[in-house]
């Protein structure tokens, strides 16, 4: 460290300067050059970096805007200047008309998908497929082999957890049947004794169907394994229906934005509609709206994920708690999230503890911003579905941008996320100041 004296330390900061300074080691001096014509009675002032400790008053209003991008919590903050959607605009939903049972390609509809798994994440090495112990016998006579099955079928052994595994291997000459999972607790039954069996003995197969097709080489070569490259957490069809009420989410996300700005906070929020029609709709009665309340707060972890994460779970609280007090959080407001204590006093701290209250489990959360890296483990843990965001945080967002949480290794829950196609579906970011923040 060193301390610039003499004139050194009179400059005050401006974040556009009109002098800058380089150090000279020949003189051990710090050299102050003017960058422009200075004009009579202008201040010298130059540029201390953009970690400042103190309300900047030449602030105008890009500066404002690079501090804020620099703000130490994944620059959501820097965003947009004006949201100039007409409402009417807003109303437009290109899904409302037509057979909302219509499958929508997948290249129609409003958002693209991340992946989150992928196939590579598939077993492709011996040492790394996962397997369990099973019984096989071999099968001298392969005329016996239909007798045998029959034999399975009448004593039970016909375990749903093998059905990714074949019952018969055939190599060579020899037939070898699957019997059953070596479990200490169920003994394998006496197995028929006129047809000329072998002792059985226990083998380890695949614990899962093959993914891939060399995958499925190798499984294979363990114990003739099932190819199945179709599976859970694949993504699911979307119905008109379903895509407009996504749509309607987004919109909700955007006019919240937008009011969060008249009220001079940073344009973003988060919402959780109720479950699509049909889709476990007792999860949620009512949908949620948060927008960020860093600023008039003055609290760095306001967010509008953990807001509305937060009013999903004091909702949630609330309504468990006996007929009164009344809830803290009424449906008709929900957006309006207001700051209190995070440990509630009093009689109220037992009912509203934290517990379970928090999970999104089978919800969908649609969002103006990408949410951070804070967000994202946030909305991991909420156990959230699904994330669809407009904005894409390239460079801070934990959800595909510097990082995608729900795709490390080790993680316990993943979340699909869809990146909306801005202008798609009514909603759109004109007039947001987010060219630099949205992926080429
Ligand atoms: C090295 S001193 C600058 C000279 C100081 N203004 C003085 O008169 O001694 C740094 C301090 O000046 C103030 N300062 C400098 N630039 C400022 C700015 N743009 N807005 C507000 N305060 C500023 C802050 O209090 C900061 O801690």
């Amino acid at each position: 460290m060193a301390l610039a004296l003499g004139l050194g330390s009179i400059f005050n900061h401006s974040s556009s300067p009109n002098v800058s300074y380089t150090l000279d080691t020949e003189t051990d001096s710090i050299r102050y050059t003017t960058t422009r014509q200075i004009e009579p009675d202008e201040e010298l002032c130059i540029f201390y970096g953009h970690k400042i400790w103190f309300v900047d008053c030449n602030a105008d209003a890009g500066a404002a805007q690079d501090q804020e991008q620099d703000d130490g919590w994944g620059g959501l903050s820097a965003v947009v200047e004006q949201l100039d959607i007409s409402e009417d605009e807003l109303d437009v939903n290109p899904f409302e008309d037509g057979d909302p049972n219509e499958v929508i390609t997948e290249c129609d509809l409003p958002f693209t998908r991340l992946r989150i798994t992928s196939d590579n994440d598939e077993e492709e090495d011996l040492n790394s497929i996962r397997t369990i112990e099973v019984w096989i016998v071999d099968i001298p006579d392969p005329r016996h082999t239909t007798t045998m099955l029959r034999w399975l079928k009448q004593t039970g052994l016909d375990d749903p957890t093998l059905s990714h595994l074949k019952r018969i291997r055939k190599q060579d000459e020899n037939t070898s049947l699957l019997l059953a999972r070596n479990r200490p607790t169920f003994p394998l039954p006496d197995l028929p004794d006129d047809i000329g069996l072998s002792q059985p003995y226990t083998l380890s197969v695949p614990s899962t169907a093959a993914l891939t097709l060399s995958s499925l080489k190798l499984k294979s070569s363990l114990w003739p394994t099932v190819y199945a490259p179709r599976r859970k957490g694949e993504a699911e069809e979307w119905s008109r229906g379903k895509v407009k009420w996504a749509c309607d989410a987004m919109k909700t996300v955007v006019r919240s934005a937008r009011r969060a700005q008249e009220n001079g906070e940073l344009p973003i929020a988060a919402h959780v509609p109720v479950p699509f029609e049909g889709e476990k709709s007792d999860m949620l009665p009512i949908p949620f709206t948060a927008h960020d309340t860093r600023k008039s707060l003055v609290h760095p972890l306001r967010h509008s994920f953990l807001n509305v994460i937060r009013s999903v779970a004091d909702f949630r609280a609330s309504a468990s708690r006996a007929a009164s007090p009344p809830p803290l959080i009424t449906a008709v407001s929900p957006s309006l999230v207001e700051d209190r204590p995070d440990t509630p006093s009093g009689a109220d701290s037992e009912t509203l503890r934290n517990g379970s209250h928090y999970l999104l489990t089978s919800l969908t959360l649609f969002s103006t911003h990408e949410p951070c890296l804070m967000c994202s483990m946030a909305l991991l843990h909420s156990r959230v579905k699904e994330v669809y965001y407009l904005i894409p945080m390239e460079n801070t967002g934990g959800c595909g941008g510097i990082a995608c949480l729900p795709k490390l290794e080790g993680v316990n829950h993943r979340f699909a996320i869809g990146k909306w196609k801005n202008g798609e579906g009514g909603v759109d970011t004109r007039g947001l100041d987010v060219d630099r923040m949205i992926d080429a």
